[in-house]
């Protein structure tokens, strides 16, 4: 899978993906991500981006003819890409719109403004406008991040196979588990006996009991179309 960054901060991108799942994953080449500065796309010798906003307001916006000159120059190998603009305006990036993209794409453009927000005009040139959440952040470089790491992270062969199992316990609406690992004891904080029993049935109950636990009391809006199962447990837990 292809990602190709449209922003003024490559280095941004360029640092996070040396690093971690996404380090090996383009090591493996199962993926590859191409940074793009804006600014190589301008037309003037000062390399400007952003101008006042018509009809006034506060800050800067991000001019159109950058981004434009950079999607063309994209296009010209008329390859398929969907192309997603990074907005707070967008609709919910989430687990299932992750899988979608990955199923869905071989290539994705993502487009990263900065400033108080981008000309709209650059929106008759995307397919998608995508926010992270529900929180103002000075840039689209962020979000961008936010979903190629979890969109390779579910590329098969990105992770080992004791990874993948995290995000299916998402998808299937509710949250992880928690996890312990050595010491045993830390400071009188001791590791739940059942972890130490060595009994997988056991233990794979006080998980799926957990995990429930913990999506009740931080994401209850997660908790829909569970097992009867696993609405059993929840109900054993009210
Ligand atoms: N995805 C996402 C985002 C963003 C985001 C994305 C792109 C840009 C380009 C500029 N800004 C700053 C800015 C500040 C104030 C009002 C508008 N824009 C961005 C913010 N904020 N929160 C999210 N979940």
């Amino acid at each position: 899978m292809k990602f190709e960054v449209l922003t003024i901060f490559p280095e941004i991108i360029e640092c996070y993906i040396k690093h971690g799942v996404l380090g090996k994953a383009l090591n493996k080449g199962i993926v590859e991500v191409k940074v793009y500065n804006l600014r190589d796309f301008t037309s003037d010798k000062h390399k400007k981006v952003d101008d006042y906003p018509y009809g006034g307001g506060a800050g800067m916006v991000m001019q159109i003819e950058p981004f434009y000159n950079a999607i063309m120059h994209l296009k010209a190998d008329e390859k398929p890409r969907k192309l997603v603009l990074l907005s707070p305006q967008g609709r919910k990036f989430t687990q299932k719109l992750a899988q979608k993209f990955m199923e869905e794409s071989k290539a994705m453009v993502l487009i990263c403004g900065r400033y108080e927000g981008i000309d709209e005009r650059v929106k008759a040139f995307v397919d998608e406008e995508v926010s992270i959440g529900d929180y103002v952040l000075s840039g689209g470089e962020l979000a961008a991040l936010v979903i190629i790491d979890s969109v390779v992270r579910l590329i098969p062969g990105a992770l080992g196979d004791e990874l993948s199992a995290v995000e299916d316990s998402f998808m299937k609406g509710f949250l992880d588990y928690p996890h312990y690992t050595r010491p045993e004891d830390f400071k009188g904080m001791k590791v739940p006996e059942v972890l130490l029993s060595g009994d997988h049935k056991k233990i794979a109950l006080w998980r799926k009991r957990q995990a429930l636990k913990n999506t009740l009391k931080n994401r209850p809006d997660l908790l829909k179309n569970l097992s009867p199962e696993d609405m059993r447990i929840l109900k054993e837990l009210c």
